[in-house]
């Protein structure tokens, strides 16, 4: 299973793009672009929004025993000493993030952060999702950090490979047979493994406030450890240009125009879509393989994957509804499901 992160979003964040009087950029396009990097990076996402103080931090209560990191958007709550507090009593590595920036406005949540990303639209979200996929909390790794990381997950995954073969020649036995030393040995899991030096998350924690730092270092090693098959790009430093303060990007998270194979390929109409719906209806797919699917034909259209003509904008938005429908907030009902399939009729 992979790591498993909520997304807290604070005040008013509900109204983003709407207040703006903007198309698009709204919560939503925010959630769909989170859960897609998400499902890319192996990632499990629950995210929450509320304009409570105290609903974000009973979320963080009732989630902390099942969660590898927290990505709080405080928006209004930045100076909340009971959401700092929260998060440190939690003890779940967290990162703060801000659409704009902060200015002037010092941030008392941050305390309790390995870092803090700011003025990046929903790049800054997005970017969380990245270093707690790469495990560079504080997004500090240089490349030579990165591939000393990489050298040492290979030199992991051969250490545990030789320990498989141990296994297999009855040592793991041993353990359960009370031989203290072979015993000792065979209980080596990966983590016991796991080189001490650890350098780059030193390094990546080092320009950490010094209660993060502490909650960090205390932290199970599995929400620090690097993921296998993360981006080598992770921990670059103002490669992509950030979107201007205030005004999140719909760009952000896409995929490389034409990743997705020919035009004709990617061609989004109105019947398939209801298609897809009714297949939903008969039971042919599973409300999360509709929505898998959704979310992959919305970051195809997000990518400029031509849809049909004078329908792009409903079918972009029914693709998000349907990626979102398996988040309890934004189920469908069947009858929701037949009101799409009615809308979309030719
Ligand atoms: O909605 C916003 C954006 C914001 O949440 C941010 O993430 O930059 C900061 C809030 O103060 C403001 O109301």
């Amino acid at each position: 299973m992979g790591k498993r992160l909520l997304v807290l979003h604070g005040p008013n964040l509900n109204l983003l793009g709407e207040r703006e009087g903007r198309q698009g950029g709204r919560l939503a396009d925010l959630d769909a672009a989170l859960l897609a990097r998400a499902t890319e990076l192996g990632l499990e996402l629950k995210v929450v929004q509320s304009n409570h103080e105290g609903v974000l931090i009973d979320t963080l209560h009732a989630e902390r025993s099942g969660l590898d990191g927290v990505v709080v958007s405080p928006a209004g709550l930045f100076g909340s000493y009971p959401l700092m507090e929260a998060l440190e009593l939690v003890g779940v590595p967290a990162i703060e993030v801000y659409l704009e920036r902060l200015g002037e406005r010092e941030s008392v949540v941050g305390e309790a952060c390995a870092s803090t990303i700011e003025g990046q639209g929903f790049h800054s979200y997005l970017e969380a999702l990245e270093r707690f996929a790469s495990g560079d909390l504080a997004g500090e790794l240089t490349e030579e950090d990165e591939e000393a990381v990489e050298e040492e997950e290979v030199a992991e995954d051969e250490e545990t490979e030789g320990e498989e073969a141990a296994e297999d020649d009855g040592v793991v036995d041993a353990a359960w047979s009370g031989d203290d030393e072979e015993a000792e040995e065979a209980g080596k899991g990966k983590t016991l493994g796991r080189s001490k030096k650890d350098i780059p998350r030193e390094k990546s924690l080092a320009v950490a406030p010094a209660k993060a730092l502490a909650r960090a270092a205390d932290a199970p090693a599995k929400a620090l450890a690097p993921v296998s098959g993360s981006r080598k790009t992770l921990g670059r430093k103002g490669v992509e240009a950030p979107a201007a303060a205030g005004t999140p990007s719909k760009t952000l998270g896409r995929k490389a125009k034409g990743a997705q194979g020919t035009p004709a390929a990617n061609f989004l109409t109105r019947a398939l879509v209801r298609q897809k719906i009714a297949d939903r209806l008969a039971g042919r797919l599973t409300p999360a393989e509709l929505a898998t699917w959704a979310r992959s034909k919305w970051t195809d259209v997000q990518s400029g994957a031509p849809a049909e003509s004078g329908y792009r904008d409903l079918l972009e938005d029914y693709l998000q509804r349907l990626t979102l429908s398996t988040m309890p907030t934004n189920k469908l009902s069947d009858s929701d499901l037949v009101d799409m399939m009615t809308r979309l009729e030719g």
